[in-house]
């Protein structure tokens, strides 16, 4: 039997964040602990304030923590200098936030060519737009498109540099369950053809059910991890 431990996307130790305003400190994260295998689904689940922004920010190279390891493979994010983490983030990094931020006066195509002209590795942007369903509608504008179409065009972004991540706050946060289900349906297909390892912060635990791994923060930690032997279709999550 192969017992190796399956490799690691990002793994980190007693990682902690403090926020210095004023002659206030917050501790956004208070000691985590992180293993996120490569190709998994992974859904941070928590109260409002509990880290999970701050955590995703900090994986994705936006931020950087205030003490402890942190790795992506075998890359020391905790080590790297500005010029660094924008290198590790444009090379590895997909994101996906609650608000779609294309730009209003290019297409959906040139949205998406935006990140494909300067990525290492992109993919044609018109097979990206047809991965999320969206081949018809290459050449409509953000205000042509619904919310949902718009937030697939921001999935689309991301995904075409094929980037070994894809980290989401809140991605279907403006959505109808209907519409949110198709987005959600994109980052499984990314996650399921392209081996993109999938991070997604809500506050709908019903979206837990299409993760391979549940991480349930408290209070600036991990405080219980679910895994989940049997992830779920988009399409079967109930709301
Ligand atoms: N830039 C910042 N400066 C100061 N405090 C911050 C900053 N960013 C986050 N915090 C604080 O850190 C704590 C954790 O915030 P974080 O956004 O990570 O929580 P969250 O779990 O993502 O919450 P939500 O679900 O509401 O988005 C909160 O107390 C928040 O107010």
């Amino acid at each position: 039997m192969d017992t190796a431990a399956p490799p690691l996307a990002f793994s980190g130790t007693d990682l902690r964040k403090v926020y210095q305003t004023g002659e206030t400190e917050v501790h956004a994260l208070r000691g985590v602990d992180l293993a996120i295998p490569a190709g998994e689904i992974v859904v941070l689940l928590g109260p409002s304030g509990s880290g999970k922004s701050t955590l995703l920010n900090i994986i994705g190279g936006l931020d950087r923590t205030t003490s402890g390891t942190l790795f992506y493979r075998d890359l020391d994010l905790a080590a790297m200098d500005d010029k660094a983490l924008t290198r590790f983030r444009r090379a590895n990094v997909g994101f996906i936030f609650q608000f779609y931020n294309l730009i209003p006066s290019l297409t959906a195509i040139e949205n998406v060519r935006l990140v494909t002209d300067i990525a290492e590795h992109p993919m044609d942007p018109a097979q990206a737009l047809a991965l999320v369903g969206l081949q018809d509608r290459q050449h409509h504008y953000p205000a042509q498109l619904s919310g949902g179409e718009q937030q697939r065009v921001a999935v689309a972004r991301a995904v075409a540099k094929q980037p070994g991540v894809l980290l989401c706050d809140e991605p279907t946060g403006a959505l109808d369950s209907a519409t949110g289900i198709r987005v959600l349906e994109t980052l499984a297909r990314a996650n399921r053809e392209l081996g993109t390892t999938v991070v997604i912060i809500t506050h709908n635990a019903g979206i837990a059910a299409m993760a391979h791994r549940v991480f349930h923060f408290l209070d600036g930690r991990i405080a219980r991890i679910e895994v989940n032997a049997a992830p779920v279709d988009p399409a079967g999550i109930s709301w």
